[in-house]
């Protein structure tokens, strides 16, 4: 047997009562692999992430991370994850120092180990210099850094983001996008990273489209966009989406 995906999603499903949200979706993320999860509003990004880090429990289905299955194993499933919510998270009272502190300890990590962490965390994505800022006195791109950094202390083999440049402007967007597509390249991180804005998108990427629940399209950015874009094909295979 070859080594595990970093994700693997099988046959997922979930409903809001009679409202299927996820239909037997399935799809595999490998480390290494910038994988953009692209629908629009109401396609089942939101309800994918809240099945992916437990949030909910899926009762159809199953979701492995680096082959820990989070039903069945879910310390170690979490363990292998680093998540970055839509909704910002950190403590804007506490230094950038000490919010990755906070949340080394909680991972289990020595005041010593997560202090070498932090610093290593910072120095990848750029912000060793803002160690001592307090969170509050951080632009909204650098926050979104410190998320990340925050999300990597633990040392995950996955990273799940959740449209993590809404609210961004251009220079930030383009800047967290490179930061973590070098995670990928040179880390060899797993990422699935959720957005509506298809300009995020590199040719390198896998893009997976979601549509009323149901992946609709899989496949290398730069082979699904052969003649007018992904723009367009994204838009055309999702046009019938209630405004
Ligand atoms: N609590 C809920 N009860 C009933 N239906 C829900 C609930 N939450 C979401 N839905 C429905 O499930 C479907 C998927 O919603 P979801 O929020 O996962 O989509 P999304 O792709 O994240 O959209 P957005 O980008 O707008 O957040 C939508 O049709 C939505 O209306």
């Amino acid at each position: 047997m070859g080594d595990p995906a970093a994700l693997e999603v099988a046959e997922l499903s979930f409903r809001y009562g009679r409202k299927e949200a996820l239909q037997s979706v399935s799809f595999c993320v490998q480390p290494g692999e910038f994988c953009a999860l692209l629908g629009p509003n109401g396609a089942g990004k939101s309800t994918l992430f809240a099945l992916l880090t437990r949030l909910f429990v899926a009762r159809q289905g199953k979701i492995a991370v680096m082959g820990q299955d989070l039903q069945a194993a879910p310390r170690a499933a979490l363990a292998r994850m680093g998540v970055v919510f839509q909704q910002m998270t950190l403590d804007l009272d506490l230094s950038v120092a000490r919010n990755l502190a906070y949340f080394g300890a909680l991972h289990g990590l020595s005041r010593r180990e997560a202090a070498l962490r932090a610093g290593e965390v910072l120095e990848r994505l750029d912000m060793a210099e803002r160690a001592r800022e307090k969170a509050r006195d951080l632009n909204g791109g650098h926050r979104r850094r410190l998320e990340i950094a925050r999300a990597l202390m633990h040392r995950p083999r996955l990273l799940l983001l959740d449209e993590p440049t809404v609210g961004l402007d251009a220079r930030a967007r383009a800047s967290i996008t490179a930061h973590v597509h070098a995670l990928t390249r040179d880390d060899g991180l797993a990422v699935l990273w959720a957005t509506h804005l298809v300009d995020e998108v590199t040719p390198g990427d896998t893009v997976l489209i979601l549509h009323r629940g149901q992946i609709v399209q899989r496949g290398r950015a730069q082979d699904i966009t052969p003649e007018h874009g992904l723009a367009a094909h994204f838009m055309a295979l999702t046009e019938d989406t209630a405004a």
